[in-house]
């Protein structure tokens, strides 16, 4: 499928949650402009009311999901079927799973899910936490495997972020492009990534959560003693 889509370069997530001071459409879509004035290439987008009103004033490609809870399940990323239908029909040029091999809320496996979006022209990113889940999505079919949920999971919540080693040992593995994503807070992980083999990197957190920048300092300060 479509590797060129988006290039080797800058996709910034612009994401708030309802309980984030900047959630609405109208914030993250000045957030994906402001990424497109200093040279994004691309944006990640949570929920259909956000990837359509990206999508249309925007321009650029858009990596969609919408994050949706299920009392019994983990999996919280586009955690169905038909979600992830919701999140193509929304305008996203490409739909960002759980591509882990956790129980899903519509009780398909993985495998079969991917074989249901493929057959319905949809263009996926697996968000995997392992090195095997990677292989395993990538031999089911997902068009792009992203290291998004790499300390996410039982197995790896104790894993320091960001994981460039998981990004270089996929892109030597594998030949779809692997995308580097989760916890790069530096310019220079993020060109580190690169130079491991990604594909292109994704940064949300260190660019568009500015509770979250904001901590980064006042912690140091309180550490500090001042
Ligand atoms: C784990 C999870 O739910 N990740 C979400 C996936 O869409 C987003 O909350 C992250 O901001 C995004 O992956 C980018 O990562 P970071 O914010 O670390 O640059």
């Amino acid at each position: 499928m479509n590797s060129k889509l988006i290039g080797r370069g800058l996709v910034v997530s612009c994401q708030a949650l309802e309980h984030e001071p900047l959630h609405g459409s109208h914030h993250m879509v000045a957030m994906a402009r402001a990424a497109r004035q200093s040279g994004a290439i691309g944006i990640r987008a949570n929920g259909t009311a956000d990837i359509r009103a990206i999508k249309t004033e925007i321009g650029l490609p858009v990596i969609g999901l919408v994050k949706r809870e299920t009392a019994g399940f983990e999996v919280y990323i586009t955690p169905t079927v038909e979600a992830a239908l919701e999140v193509h029909r929304a305008g996203a040029d490409i739909v960002a799973i759980d591509g882990t091999s956790r129980p899903r809320p519509d009780g398909l496996p993985l495998a079969d899910v991917l074989k249901r979006l493929k057959q319905a022209g949809v263009r996926v990113m697996a968000d995997i936490s392992t090195y095997e889940e990677g292989l395993r999505a990538a031999d089911w079919g997902a068009d792009y495997v992203s290291t998004t949920l790499c300390g996410y999971t039982r197995e790896t919540q104790e894993t320091e972020l960001p994981n460039l080693d998981l990004v270089g040992r996929l892109a030597d593995a594998l030949t779809v492009p692997v995308v580097a994503e989760g916890g790069i807070y530096e310019p220079s992980q993020a060109v580190e990534a690169l130079r491991r083999g990604a594909a292109f990197v994704v940064v949300g957190s260190a660019i568009t959560r500015p509770q979250w920048i904001t901590e980064r300092y006042t912690s140091a300060i309180r550490t500090y003693g001042a």
